[in-house]
């Protein structure tokens, strides 16, 4: 579903990402770690469309991001660390507004519909967003995916600074939607997350892709371990 062919991203001299290859089937949670500048958010950014690869491509469903770019951005969500909401708007003006650039129109029982499974409260529905905390801002990103029933969702740290609770809750929404056959690429610092919700981890180091291994295939312990040894090489 999600493949990057040895995608490759310079600037001037330096080398962000370098030659990566990936494939991420359909309805995988696919963790990608690495220290800063490992080059987590460039692979991200080019499947987003948001910045073009130096070399190689990014494929999704089928489609070159380079080459389709509105029609791959129509089949993706995208959650960072904090998700880009209007302030001054509620949780549902805000999902009435994305959901109709995403080109869909639906009812206010609709609407609560997602925002439910999504996980926020009910009460929150109507409140301004620059009231919500991180954690429902999340839970309001998620529902947008949902009502533009993205097939393949990229998260960017999306649970640092969540508390457990909420991290936990957000990891659950993210089994589910993999249960309905939605890939997923998350960039992660969180090497337990990745353990415990990825299906695939890979390990980045400069622009590279150094270690891809089952998440079941490895304790905690090892990826650890493992994660040490790969970010404190010279390469
Ligand atoms: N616009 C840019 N101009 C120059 N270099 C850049 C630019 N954007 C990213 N880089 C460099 O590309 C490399 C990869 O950065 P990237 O943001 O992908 O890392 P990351 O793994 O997501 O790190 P972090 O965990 O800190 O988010 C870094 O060396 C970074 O400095």
């Amino acid at each position: 579903m999600l493949i990057a062919e040895n995608l490759t991203k310079q600037y001037g001299e330096h080398i962000a990402l370098d030659k990566l290859n990936l494939e991420i089937k359909t309805g995988e949670v696919y963790c990608l770690l690495g220290s800063n500048g490992a080059g987590k958010s460039t692979t991200i950014n080019i499947f987003l469309g948001f910045i073009p690869a130096t070399a190689g491509r990014a494929i999704i469903d089928g489609q070159e991001v380079s080459v389709n770019n509105a029609a791959t951005r129509n089949l993706v969500a995208y959650i960072p660390e904090i998700v880009n909401l209007y302030p001054t708007l509620s949780g549902m003006e805000n999902l009435e507004y994305f959901s109709g650039l995403s080109g869909f129109s639906y009812s206010r029982k609709e609407l609560e519909t997602y925002m439910q499974t999504a996980g926020l409260q009910s009460n929150a529905l109507d409140k301004r967003v620059s009231s919500y905390s991180k954690g429902m801002r999340q839970k309001v990103g998620i529902a947008i995916a949902l009502v533009k029933k993205a097939r393949a969702l990229f998260l960017d740290e999306p649970t640092s600074g969540l508390d457990p609770h909420a991290s936990n809750e957000f990891s659950q929404i993210i089994t589910r939607l993999s249960e309905q056959g939605v890939s997923t690429l998350m960039a992660t610092h969180d090497l337990l997350m990745a353990k415990n919700l990825g299906n695939r981890i890979g390990i980045m180091h400069k622009g590279k892709l150094r270690h891809e291994m089952n998440a079941a295939a490895v304790s905690h312990a090892e990826l650890t371990r493992l994660y040490i040894d790969v970010v404190k090489e010279e390469i």
